[in-house]
């Protein structure tokens, strides 16, 4: 990695600009699909996916036998595993539901909230260049904890993995399609692809791109969460191998995916860079790590003031804090997707197993996004309840102000009611 010593404030910008998406090109390419969704629907799917995935689809969704036959593909060591992965996942996510809790703002006016599962969400797998069927699990948990009804899957890949957890988390309905016209699938309806209120999901530039394109139309989505990234804060106490480790885990997603490297030892940076490559070389994905690795920085700084100011500027998808007072650092941090703490935390239990969420703000959006969780597939209802102690309480206040904005409808609703009360 390059190495790049004590860079001046204002070079930081440049520094840490993610590899550049021309959004506007990328837009071209996507509003023609999203067009030709709109007005063929299945048929138009079936040209975009011998155009961009090769594939013949003669049945866009998948056939029950297609579902129920995946189980048997798959080995017992990797069931086991998705079953652990399920069990943590669902542990952290199900502590997420909070009970509704009725407050009494002034006696007899009592106002709460109730949580509903949106009715009908679709979630996109990504499958173009691995099949992330851990991917499934992260959306999949929190929609059924959420109480959601109907649960649209969309992925290009067919790999059981995918199939065997799209039935473990209950989805009702699975489509094999991918890119941006698997979003516009889902948000406009075809035939076969029911339409969703709500669109989840990680993916290539096309799907976030997509997705961006269909929230302008009325199509709730959970975030822009594009090619995955990861920055280590790193001191003398970390494992130059680990740190290597972990930049490379997200540097293999492809060449658009960042790492960064922040440290303020010369030493540690050298020790990694001396085993990055030797380990880039074992990888089967070298090719898409390496040019990752190239697009990366590994940063020196002269002290962890100005590494803490970074990294929030920063604001990674994955920040993992190798260093000696790692949960006091994280106490700092501002803006992250998601913290891995010390040695032994690596990210990828988080991607898969530790119950945590993978699906996580990049590009910066960490700033003001938060991660998929139980949250993101609720909508919140507020109730309230109004005695007739509570109307004598309250009305006054409603008719001041209803006067005062000259909105005298408002203000009798209240007094029609205070008057029947003499
Ligand atoms: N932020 C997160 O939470 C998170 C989580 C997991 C994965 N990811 C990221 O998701 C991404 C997955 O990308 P992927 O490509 O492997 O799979 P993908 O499923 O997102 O995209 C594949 C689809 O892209 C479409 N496509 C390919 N080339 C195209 C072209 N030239 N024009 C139009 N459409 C085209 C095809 O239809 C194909 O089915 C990676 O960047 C990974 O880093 C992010
Ligand atoms: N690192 C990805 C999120 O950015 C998630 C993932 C799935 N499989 C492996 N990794
Ligand atoms: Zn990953």
């Amino acid at each position: 990695m390059n190495i790049v010593p004590f860079p001046e404030r204002d070079q930081w910008p440049a520094l840490l600009a993610r590899p550049v998406q021309e959004a506007q090109d990328i837009e071209a390419k996507v509003n023609p699909i999203l067009d030709k969704v709109r007005k063929e629907g299945d048929e138009g799917i079936k040209e975009l996916a011998l155009k961009f995935d090769k594939t013949v689809l003669d049945n866009i969704a998948f056939t029950e036998a297609e579902l129920s036959g995946a189980a048997d593909k798959l080995d017992e060591t990797l069931k086991e595993a998705i079953g652990q992965a399920y069990q943590n996942i669902y542990k952290f996510h199900e502590a997420q539901l909070q009970p509704a809790e009725k407050i009494e703002t002034m006696p007899g006016v009592t106002c709460w909230r109730k949580s509903v599962g949106i009715e009908k969400v679709g979630i996109y797998i990504p499958g173009g260049s691995a099949p992330l069927f851990s991917t499934v699990l992260m959306l999949g948990i929190p929609a059924k904890i959420a109480g959601c009804k109907e649960v649209v899957l969309c992925t290009p890949s067919d790999h059981p993995a995918i199939l065997y957890a799209a039935q473990l988390v209950g989805v009702t309905k699975a489509f094999r399609i991918g890119g941006a016209q698997a979003i516009a699938a889902m948000a406009y309806g075809t035939e076969s692809v029911p339409k969703v209120y709500k669109i989840f999901g990680p993916g290539n530039q096309y799907v976030t791109t997509a997705k961006m394109l269909v929230s302008k139309e009325g199509i709730a989505i959970d975030m822009p969460a594009g090619p995955s990234e990861v920055a280590v804060y790193a001191d003398d106490s970390a494992i130059p191998a680990f740190v290597a480790a972990d930049l490379l885990s997200q540097a293999e997603h492809g060449p658009d995916s960042q790492v960064l490297l922040v440290s303020t030892s010369k030493k540690l940076l050298s020790a990694v860079n001396l085993t990055l490559s030797s380990q880039m070389d074992k990888l089967p994905r070298r090719d898409l790590a390496a040019q990752s690795i190239a697009n990366s920085k590994a940063i020196l700084l002269d002290n962890e003031e100005d590494a803490i100011d970074l990294l929030n500027q920063y604001a990674a998808e994955h920040l993992i804090l190798s260093v000696e007072n790692a949960e006091a650092v994280s106490e700092q941090i501002v803006n992250a997707g998601s913290i891995f703490l010390g040695n032994y935390t690596p990210e990828s239990c988080g991607d898969y197993a530790s119950g945590t969420n993978h699906t996580l703000p990049t590009n910066g959006y960490a700033r003001a996004y938060s991660g998929v969780s139980v949250d993101s597939f609720v909508k919140k209802i507020t109730i309230q309840n109004i005695t007739k102690e509570g109307i004598r309480q309250i009305g006054p206040v409603v008719e001041a102000m209803a006067a005062a904005e000259s909105l005298d409808a408002h203000k009798k609703a209240v007094s029609i009611r205070l008057k029947s009360l003499l």
